[in-house]
């Protein structure tokens, strides 16, 4: 008997999907999951929502099978299953996602999908089987990729893609994604909800964690909301409000937009000309970048990722290198060789949050007052003779961690060891607290919860009316439209065009950013 026969002889067909009775999970002293109780019915789309650090991914982590629950139990289809790794999960029909795609870059599509499935229901078909149903499931589910592409040559969205053939493929009837959204377009997204609504018709059960109540009140049937590790709602999505969920979810009312007063311009701080960059592949990433941002002022960068805003951060950061003219209150800044690396940024005034806070922004193998430290090696507040006063660092580094309301508010946990919330506010708290004269800000809330959505808005305005000059890219545009003082759209490696918030709308900046000019259209 094949396992997915022996999956079906065991389901009851009128039993949710998933059922949790009393998980509880702890790591040392931090309780991730306390005595959560929920039930996911088959055939809907089942959104989880709650703050960073709620406890959101460990629990589904418990369900694949990545984490074992200190107590509680698990029921799948109305049976009890144990789930001790994620070859479990698998063969009982629960597909997972991840925020960070588990793909090998240097395979292909097809290689990917097929690698590691030979043990469970497909039993080692031939490539050529294993192509046909890729290619089926594919067709059937509108998840085009080529099999025979490489990973590395495909967009985010075209691995998301991947990794959803590769649950269904490994006749997953359950699927849990991970904050899907957090890297997609917006064109992107919605092709993704497409999907997930085509894979409910089906009658495969989806379970949605997001901090975006917008796709919430989209896509879900359901939602449940957690808070400080226990489950403290659960409501139908009809019967309730984006208001409602940020309250349920925070403790509190959250102010769903951004209160800002008129910006007061200044002395341009930041003066861009003519700026080019060619990357090692000999792709031209950015050709010929005007723009200014004034003291006082947030300038922020709207595009389609991949149009150059990326590129142009690194350049101001000093990661990549680049030619053209930047000056910084009008002195030139070295765009290569001496005086064009991060270090000497900040040095000359500039404080940069990158796009990708694993990969620029934090070591996570370090402690959390470590990374806040980073970057302060010159102040003599913190030298005692030769070496760093490591005292004075954690020390300012736990006033750092309680100001930008960091949970928990512990110095000396990896930084790893957070929630992406709140690694995202380790380095905002770095970077901010330094008053550079100007912020580089990239993506500043992907991945981030609605209550330090509003914190982290309401500290880069205060940053502008303290006289900052403030660089903002997103992909969001409701962060853009809101939060920007003057907008300038990017595509293709050049600026498209600049409005003002109030004299534009999200339909002319979407054409702006697929490179057509809105107001002639
Ligand atoms: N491996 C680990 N070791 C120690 N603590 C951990 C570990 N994994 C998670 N935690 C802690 O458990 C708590 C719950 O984290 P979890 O990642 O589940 O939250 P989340 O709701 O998914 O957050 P986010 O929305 O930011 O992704 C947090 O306080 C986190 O710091």
């Amino acid at each position: 008997m094949s396992i997915i026969n022996e999956r079906e002889e065991r389901l009851d067909p009128a039993a949710p999907a998933i059922e949790l009775r009393g998980i509880s999970k702890a790591f040392g002293p931090v309780q991730a999951n306390s005595d959560i109780s929920m039930k996911v019915q088959r055939g809907t789309i089942h959104g989880i929502i709650g703050e960073n650090g709620a406890g959101k991914s460990t629990l589904m982590s418990i369900l694949y099978g990545f984490y074992k629950a200190d107590k509680g139990e698990i029921l799948v289809g109305g049976s009890k299953t144990e789930i001790p790794d994620s070859q479990a999960a698998i063969r009982a029909g629960i597909g997972m996602v991840f925020q960070h795609f588990k793909l090998v870059e240097n395979f292909t599509v097809l290689e990917n999908v097929v690698l590691g499935a030979e043990e469970g229901a497909m039993l080692r078909p031939s490539l050529a089987k294993a192509r046909k149903l890729l290619t089926d499931l594919a067709k059937e589910y509108e998840l085009n990729v080529d099999p025979e592409e490489l990973i590395e040559n495909l967009s985010v969205g075209h691995q998301q893609r991947v990794e959803i053939l590769k649950a269904l493929y490994r006749q997953a009837d359950i699927l849990i994604l991970d904050e899907p959204t957090g890297v997609l377009t917006p064109a992107e997204a919605d092709h993704l909800f497409r999907i997930l609504r085509n894979l409910r018709e089906e009658g495969k059960t989806i379970v949605l964690i997001t901090h975006k109540l917008g796709e919430i009140m989209d896509v879900t049937d359901t939602v449940s909301v957690m808070h400080h590790g226990k489950m403290t709602a659960t409501v139908k999505t009809k019967d309730t409000s984006p208001e409602e969920l940020a309250e349920l979810m925070v403790g509190r009312k959250v102010l769903l937009r951004v209160e800002k007063g008129p910006a007061k311009p200044g002395k341009v701080v930041l003066s861009v000309k003519n700026l080019h960059l060619t990357d090692s592949q000999g792709v031209q990433r950015l050709k010929g970048v005007d723009l200014e941002v004034r003291a006082g002022e947030i300038l922020g960068i709207a595009g389609v990722a991949g149009n150059g805003q990326s590129a142009l951060l690194e350049v101001l950061g000093g990661i990549s290198e680049a030619q053209g003219e930047v000056s910084l209150h009008g002195k030139p800044l070295p765009l290569s060789g001496k005086g064009a690396d991060g270090l000497s940024r900040r040095e000359a005034g500039i404080g940069h949050v990158p796009e990708d806070r694993h990969r620029l922004g934090l070591i996570l193998d370090f402690k959390a007052w470590e990374n806040i430290g980073f970057g302060y090696q010159e102040r003599s507040e913190y030298n005692r003779g030769p070496l760093m006063d490591n005292d004075a660092l954690r020390k300012d580094a736990e006033g750092k961690i309680e100001r930008f309301d960091v949970r928990p508010p512990n110095p000396e946990l990896e930084a790893k060891n957070f929630s992406g919330g709140n690694q995202q506010k380790l380095v905002l708290a770095r970077e901010m607290e330094r008053l550079p004269d100007l912020l580089l800000v990239g993506q500043p809330t992907r991945g981030v919860d609605i209550g330090a959505i509003e914190f982290i808005h309401q500290r880069i305005v205060e940053l502008r009316d303290a006289g900052k000059a403030i660089l903002l890219v997103s992909v969001e545009l409701d962060e853009i439209m809101s939060l920007s003082d003057r907008i300038a759209v990017m595509f293709d490696g050049q600026v498209m065009g600049e409005r003002l918030p109030s004299e534009t709308n999200e339909t002319e900046l979407g054409m702006l950013m697929a490179g057509m000019d809105g107001r002639a259209a």
